[in-house]
């Protein structure tokens, strides 16, 4: 889609951005406008429970998809930059950079094993066993989501079908760099946030032999990266011929180190001027913000000057996000797909589907607007007085670092009915939202000093989850000029690429923009705090329920 009426014939750049379930790109020119936007669905496998796979060729036809639509009808040369984005989910390729499958079937589509895949459980137990001093770089406990445990699954599983055949281990972010340039250097943002890379001190070999991939230190770590460069330098010579025909972009452009998807999410907005809007960060560093990013997971991004240990919380990062400054990271594994599963699960949802197909409105817009109609008087967040939720259906990420949490509901009742499932998916989306709370405490306990929260992302454009953030934080959200601000995160990567402004920080502070902001309604703060009491006291239980059943 094309904006109209704008004289701006500059450079623009293009935004890829691989996510969960689909391949989003934009056209974005240098003050982040979005003049182009395209999208196009990817394909996942679940072979097993807790078995999550995908295929590079797909993802890679799917960007290819996209990125042709946004530039149709555009001077191409006017683009002068390519950025990519990704989820942190490893791809293996064979020593000719074939797809290798990840997969006991052998099927060659499925090279991807991915982010959400929990199928390492054993021997990330095994790694966090050794105690390394790597540990304390990811809040103190290494995630089954990392690619450490998981590249040790493919040597003890599939050693011989993939393990001994396999060349490449890439993370996607940096499988989309080299696809465009031939280049396979690896950014500095994958290898530190997801394979115990350190910018300083680059790899430990102590670390890999403990665990038993000492096969890495043998050959000079070729197969998973010994050439890396910060997020936003430009790679070889470009876009090469190849990719270039298969883009629909011009040779040669400038193609950027990437980043992981949330990580792009936090340049996309964390940077923005905020002048003029009443809120508390402005004139204060940008370490007073942090940037969540909220699609089928949720990603809290915080940054400091020094490096702060936050139990349960990954990181910290030196300069895996923005140049110079730490990242802490904490995350909810399964955010939208939580919801997504408590809404599609309930037995009133095709009348929920019916109905919001009647009113050409999304499932989410009809079920705010159905709660907003049953609520009455009282605030919509009341409706949950005696309906509580612990959202860990995926295990917890942060801050309790523990894969063998399980979701909780307290409060059912035999009622099937619309109301029923409008008000579970309220007390999904606070449950949420505490989940958050909980983060940025643990954060502050650690040193951090936080007081706006920077959304977006898929969840973002639901102004129900925003508002319950807002209210059970306390603190104000700002939203976006730019609702796929991910994208421009992207963009501005590939604008830094390119050499059109000096820094990573500049081009964030020209290219993110303020859209809204939203405040928190602090009448309603005693009866979040009592719900967030009953949040905290539902995985004590949990807990103590593991321990009765586990006792002799
Ligand atoms: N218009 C919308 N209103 C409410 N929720 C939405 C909307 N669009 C997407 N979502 C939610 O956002 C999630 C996906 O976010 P997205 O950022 O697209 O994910 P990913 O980057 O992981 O592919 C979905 O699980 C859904 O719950
Ligand atoms: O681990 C992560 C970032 O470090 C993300 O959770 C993962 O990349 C998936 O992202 P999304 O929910 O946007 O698909």
């Amino acid at each position: 889609i094309m904006s109209d009426g704008e004289q701006e014939p500059g450079s623009c750049y293009v935004g890829v951005d691989v996510g969960t379930g689909s391949v989003r790109a934009a056209l974005v020119d240098q003050r982040g406008m979005m003049l182009a936007f395209a999208e196009h669905p990817i394909t996942k496998w679940e072979p097993q429970f807790n078995y999550h796979e995908q295929s590079s060729e797909d993802i890679w036809a799917a960007c290819c998809v996209v990125t042709k639509k946004v530039v149709q009808g555009i001077d191409l040369s006017r683009i002068r930059g390519l950025g990519f984005d990704a989820t942190c989910s490893l791809v293996v390729l064979d020593k000719q950079f074939r797809p290798l499958p990840v997969n006991y079937e052998g099927d060659f589509h499925r090279n991807i094993i991915m982010w959400l895949d929990h199928r390492a459980i054993s021997q990330v137990q095994r790694i966090n066993e050794t105690k390394h001093s790597v540990l304390q770089y990811v809040g103190g406990m290494m995630s089954v989501e990392m690619q450490a445990p998981k590249l040790l699954w493919l040597k003890e599983n599939l050693r011989e079908t993939c393990w001994e055949k396999a060349g490449h281990f890439f993370d996607l972010p940096d499988f989309l760099s080299w696809k465009a340039t031939g280049v396979t250097a690896r950014s500095l943002c994958s290898l530190v946030c997801k394979w115990t890379y350190s910018a300083e001190k680059g790899w430990d070999d102590s670390f890999w032999k403990m665990i038993g991939l000492e096969d890495f230190v043998a050959d000079n770590y070729s197969k998973i990266g010994n050439q890396v460069l910060p997020p936003g330098a430009s790679l070889g010579s470009g876009l090469t011929p190849e990719a270039a025909k298969e883009l629909g972009l011009p040779v040669g452009i400038a193609v950027a180190a990437s980043l992981i998807d949330a990580h792009a999410g936090g340049l996309g907005v964390i940077g923005a001027d905020v002048t003029g809007h009443g809120l508390i960060c402005e004139g204060q560093p940008m370490t007073s913000r942090l940037a969540v990013i909220c699609g089928t997971s949720s990603c809290h991004m915080g940054i400091s000057r020094g490096p702060i240990f936050v139990p349960g919380v990954w990181g910290p990062y030196f300069s895996a996000m923005i140049p110079g400054f730490w990242l802490n990271e904490g995350g909810q594994s399964v955010t939208g797909k939580l919801i997504d599963h408590v809404v599609q699960g309930h037995v009133a949802f095709p009348e929920l589907q019916a109905k919001a197909a009647a009113r050409c409105q999304s499932v989410y817009a009809y079920l705010n607007s159905h709660l907003d109609l049953i609520k009455k008087d009282q605030p919509v967040g009341f409706l949950t007085v005696d309906l509580h939720v612990w959202p860990d259906f995926h295990g917890n990420r942060s801050p309790l670092a523990d894969l063998t949490l399980k979701g909780m509901v307290t409060g059912l009742t035999l009622s099937q009915d619309l109301d029923d499932l409008a008000i579970l998916y309220l007390a999904t989306v606070q449950a949420l939202a505490f989940g958050t709370r909980f983060i940025i405490e643990a954060m502050e306990a650690a040193g951090h000093s936080i007081n706006t929260l920077f959304l977006c992302g898929g969840l973002s454009k639901n102004p129900l989850f925003v508002q319950m953030h807002v209210d059970i934080t306390g603190m104000p959200a700002v939203l976006s000029q730019e609702v796929e601000s991910v994208l421009v995160g992207a963009a501005i990567l590939g604008a830094c690429a390119s050499g059109d402004f000096p820094s990573v920080q500049e081009a964030m502070t020209r290219m993110s923009k303020v859209g809204k902001v939203v405040f928190p309604r602090h009448e309603d703060k005693k009866y979040y705090d009592k719900k967030y009491q009953v949040f905290r006291k539902l995985v004590e239980h949990q807990k103590e329920y593991s321990a009765i059943m586990n006792e002799d």
